[in-house]
C-alpha cells in the first residue's frame, strides 16, 4: 500500500514526490510515503534548528525538479540549495542557480517602498518616496522624481539618501527576473544569501508577485511552486504581501507555496491555517508549539506535542486534504545537502576518539 499526502491511500503515484517512509513506534521503517505534486498546495515545514527542515525542503525540491508541468523556484537565504545542481544519485535534478537576483522596482507599491526603506509615509521623506513610487517605474526615475518635487531640502536629501541605499543593494533592475525566466524547464534556485533582510524581501516579493500574476494572466503554463527557507524572515518584511496572496488566493491559478521555518510562532496565523500540509520535525519552544496547537485540526485527537519525533529527519505529517496524520522518516537526499553544521573537529582533521581509556 502506498499513501499519497494530498490524495489518500492506494492512490496512483504518478505526479507525486517520494518523501520517505512510514516510521513505526519502535523506529522501524514501513511503506513508502509520497506527496501529491499535481494540484496546488500550501506546505509548511517546521522544526527546531538542526532537525532537518532544509534537508526536507531539499527532498521536496528534488522531487519537484524531476516532475513535469511544474516550475519550482527556491528562495535560498542561506545559500545552501546550489548543491541541488550537483550530480545526483539516480535520476538527475535539473537546476538553474541565479546568484545575483534582481526584480523590477515597480513590483513594490508605494507603502511597501516606505516600509522597505524604514520610512513612515507620514514623514516628509516618506511622503516623497511614496509619491515617487506612485509616479515612476524604475529606481532611477524615482530618484529623478524626488529631486523634481518642490519640498524642504532636508526631506529631499533624506529621500534621496534612502533611494541611494536601495540602489546599492543592486536588486532592482527593469530587466530583472520575470515569470517566463522562472517558469523555464529547470527548477530555479534564487540565491539571496549575500543580501540583507530588506533586499532579500524585495526579491522574494518580486518573484512571488511575478509568478502569481503570470498565472492569473495565463502567460505561463507550468504550475509554479515557490519554496522558501527561513520563511519567518519573509513574513516579517515586504515579501509578506505576496506570500499572503499565494496562501489565500493561489489555489485557483495553481500557485503553490512550500515554506520552512524554525519559528512557526513568527509566521502569520493565516500562513499556518491556510497550509494544507504540515510537516513537523522536532519542536520544543513553547511559543512555537502553541502557534501550531492553535491551528490544530479537530481530527487530531492527541496533542501535536505528544506525537513529535525526537531525531533529525523524523517528522509528523498532518494532511488536511485527507484529514490524516502520519509518522515518517524523510528519505535521504539524492544531491548533497548544503546546510549541515560545520564541525571544528572535521576542520582540524581530528578523528573521532573514544573517551574510554
Ligand atoms: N532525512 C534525513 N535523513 C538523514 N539525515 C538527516 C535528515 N534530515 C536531516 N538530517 C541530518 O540533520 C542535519 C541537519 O539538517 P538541516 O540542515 O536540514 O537542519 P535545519 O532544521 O534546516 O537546521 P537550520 O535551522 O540550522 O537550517 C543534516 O545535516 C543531516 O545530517
Amino acid at each position: 500500500m502506498s499513501f499519497v499526502i494530498g490524495r489518500g491511500s492506494d492512490a496512483e503515484t504518478t505526479q507525486t514526490g517520494h518523501l520517505g517512509r512510514y516510521r513505526a513506534l519502535d523506529g522501524s521503517e514501513g511503506a513508502k510515503l509520497f506527496v501529491d505534486l499535481d494540484g496546488p498546495h500550501a506546505m509548511l515545514i517546521v522544526g527546531k534548528r538542526g532537525y532537518g527542515k532544509s534537508f526536507t525542503l531539499g527532498v521536496v525540491a528534488e522531487e519537484l525538479a524531476r516532475s513535469p508541468g511544474v516550475a519550482p523556484v527556491i528562495v535560498d537565504p542561506m545559500g545552501v540549495f546550489a548543491t541541488l545542481a550537483e550530480p545526483a544519485d539516480g535520476e538527475s535534478v535539473p537546476i538553474e542557480v541565479v546568484d545575483r537576483p534582481a526584480v523590477a522596482a515597480s513590483v513594490l507599491d508605494p507603502r511597501s517602498w516606505c516600509s522597505l526603506l524604514g520610512l513612515s509615509p507620514e514623514s516628509g521623506a516618506g511622503g516623497l518616496v511614496w509619491q515617487a513610487a506612485q509616479e515612476a517605474d524604475t529606481l532611477e526615475a524615482m530618484s529623478r522624481r524626488v529631486e523634481a518635487i518642490d519640498a524642504p531640502t532636508t526631506d529631499t536629501r533624506a529621500a534621496t539618501n534612502h533611494l541611494s541605499l536601495a540602489e546599492s543593494w543592486e536588486v532592482f533592475d527593469p530587466e530583472g527576473l520575470d515569470a517566463a525566466d522562472l517558469a523555464s524547464t529547470a527548477a530555479t534556485v534564487v540565491d539571496v544569501s549575500g543580501l540583507d533582510a530588506a533586499p532579500m524581501n524585495a526579491v522574494c516579493r518580486g518573484i512571488g508577485e511575478a509568478l502569481y500574476r503570470a498565472r492569473i494572466d495565463e502567460t505561463i503554463d507550468r504550475l509554479p511552486w515557490l519554496m522558501i527557507d527561513e520563511a519567518h524572515t519573509f513574513f516579517d518584511g515586504v515579501a509578506e504581501a505576496a506570500l499572503h496572496t499565494i496562501l489565500t488566493r493561489g489555489r485557483a491559478p495553481g500557485v503553490s507555496l512550500v515554506f520552512a521555518t524554525q519559528r512557526p510562532s513568527a509566521v502569520t496565523d493565516t500562513a499556518i491555517s491556510q497550509s494544507d500540509v504540515l510537516i513537523s520535525h522536532r519542536l520544543t519552544a513553547e511559543a512555537d508549539l502553541e502557534a501550531l496547537e492553535a491551528a490544530q485540526p479537530t481530527y487530531m485527537n492527541e496533542s501535536l506535542d505528544e506525537r513529535l519525533p525526537t531525531e533529525p529527519g523524523q517528522v509528523v505529517v498532518i494532511d488536511d486534504a485527507t484529514e490524516t496524520i502520519h509518522a515518517a522518516q524523510i528519505r535521504f537526499r539524492d544531491t548533497p545537502h548544503g546546510g549541515g553544521s560545520p564541525s571544528a573537529r572535521e576542520i582540524a582533521g581530528l578523528e573521532e576518539t573514544s573517551t574510554d581509556d
